[in-house]
């Protein structure tokens, strides 16, 4: 935080629920060289990581299924969406982040993956920054059905879908999740199936 037309004068957590919400008082240096008052609400739930899993050989990806809430109180029909894995860093670098949650989430065990950016998803108001890898996968990592963490209640579905299949997907609307529009993007920009 080194902005000087930015001064912060209060945070206040508003509800400590799942994730914490705070309100932001601070005053914003305009041009004209006065101080702006302001308000913002932020959600904070931490950092999290993702990644394309893909087989060049087969000319596939593995993405996952389950149930978010949120989307289904927002015009999402049955609430399922499907995204490639991802989880939050709960203290971990990114890089392990992702691997441990990939063999949580796909039963994949992936021992290298290489990032290839950062991104913040919704800045007008949650502070999370995602870390965005590519790796590649094959049959024998496979250790485990995969599924997610039985005590949270995560009910994942793994699914392995032809490249093809999913950039046909992404533009039928049926793939709407934004971190996996950029990795299938990207890889299709860099040719990497
Ligand atoms: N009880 C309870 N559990 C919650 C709540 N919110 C999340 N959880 C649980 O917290 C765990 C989070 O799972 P992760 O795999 O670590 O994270 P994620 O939900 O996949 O999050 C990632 O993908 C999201 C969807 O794109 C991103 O929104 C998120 O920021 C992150 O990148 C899941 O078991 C989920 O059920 C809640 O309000 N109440
Ligand atoms: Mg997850």
């Amino acid at each position: 935080m080194n902005n000087n037309r930015i001064k912060i004068s209060d945070k206040q957590t508003l509800e400590k629920a799942w994730f914490k919400i705070e309100r932001i008082k601070f005053d914003y240096l305009l041009e004209d060289g006065t101080w702006q008052p302001q308000t913002r609400d932020i959600h904070d739930h931490g950092n999290g990581a993702t990644v394309l899993l893909y087989n060049k050989k087969k000319k596939t990806i593995i993405l996952t299924k389950q149930l978010r809430m949120a989307t289904y109180v927002n015009g999402n029909k049955t609430g399922m969406m499907i995204e490639a894995p991802a989880g939050l860093l709960e203290g971990d670098s990114p890089e392990a982040c992702i691997i441990r949650e990939v063999e949580e989430e796909t039963g994949y065990r992936i021992k290298k993956v290489k990032k290839i950016m950062e991104s913040y998803m919704t800045p007008g108001a949650v502070t999370e920054l995602l870390y965005l890898f590519i790796a590649e996968y094959d049959e024998s990592m496979k250790v485990s059905e995969g599924g997610g963490v039985e005590e949270e209640h995560e009910n994942i579905e793994v699914i392995e879908l032809e490249f093809e299949k999913a950039k046909k997907m992404m533009k039928d609307g049926e793939i709407k999740d934004a971190k996996t529009i950029l990795l299938i993007q990207y890889a299709q920009l860099h040719n990497l199936i």
